[in-house]
C-alpha cells in the first residue's frame, strides 16, 4: 500500500463521473464532502497487499495514528486514490481495505469521513505547509519484498 498524507486546512470532493463499471454504491448525499482541519490519507492499495489485507490495515491505522499525532490532527480523509502505484490491487480487495481502515480508524477514536470509492471525483486541498504537512508511507505485508 502508498499513502501519501496531507495536513490540511480542508479538503473537499465531488464527485463527477464512474471510474469503474461498479463503483461503490453511494446515497445523494456523498457525491459531495467536505472536512476542515483534516489529515487527508491518500492511498493506493497493491497487489501484494492481497496477500495478508488485515495485516496492511493494521499497519496503515498504525501509520496514520503516528503522523496524526505528531501534527495533531483528530479528523482523518481516507480518499481512494489509484495513482500511487503501477501495481494496484484488484478494486473488491482494495475497497474492503479502505472500509476496514475507516473502520478501525473510528475505533481508534477519531472523526473519519472516506470518499468514494470507483469515481473520478474533483476536489480541492489546502495543504497547511509546515514541515510535516505532507509525508508518504509505503507498507507491505510481512514476506513481501517492497517493489
Ligand atoms: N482519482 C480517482 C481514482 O483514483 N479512482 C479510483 C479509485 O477510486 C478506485 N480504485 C480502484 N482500484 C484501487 C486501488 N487499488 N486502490 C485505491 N483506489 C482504487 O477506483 C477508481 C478507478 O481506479
Amino acid at each position: 500500500m502508498r499513502m501519501l498524507l496531507i495536513h490540511s486546512d480542508y479538503l473537499e470532493y465531488e464527485v463527477k463521473d464512474k471510474a469503474l463499471k461498479s463503483p461503490e454504491p453511494i446515497s445523494e448525499e456523498q457525491k459531495k464532502g467536505r472536512l476542515e482541519e483534516v489529515l487527508a490519507v491518500f492511498m493506493s492499495v497493491e497487489k501484494a497487499d492481497e496477500s495478508n489485507p488485515e495485516e496492511v490495515v493494521e499497519k496503515a491505522v498504525a501509520e496514520i495514528k503516528d503522523v496524526a499525532s505528531q501534527v495533531k490532527a483528530n479528523r482523518i480523509f481516507v480518499y481512494p486514490f489509484a495513482h500511487l502505484s503501477s501495481e494496484l490491487a484488484k478494486p473488491d480487495v482494495a475497497l474492503k481495505v479502505l472500509q476496514r481502515i475507516e473502520e478501525r480508524l473510528r475505533e481508534e477514536g477519531f472523526e473519519v469521513k472516506r470518499a468514494p470509492f470507483g469515481y473520478y471525483k474533483a476536489f480541492r486541498l489546502s495543504c497547511k505547509g509546515h514541515p510535516l504537512a505532507e509525508l508518504s508511507r509505503t507498507i507491505v505485508p510481512s514476506g513481501e519484498a517492497v517493489s
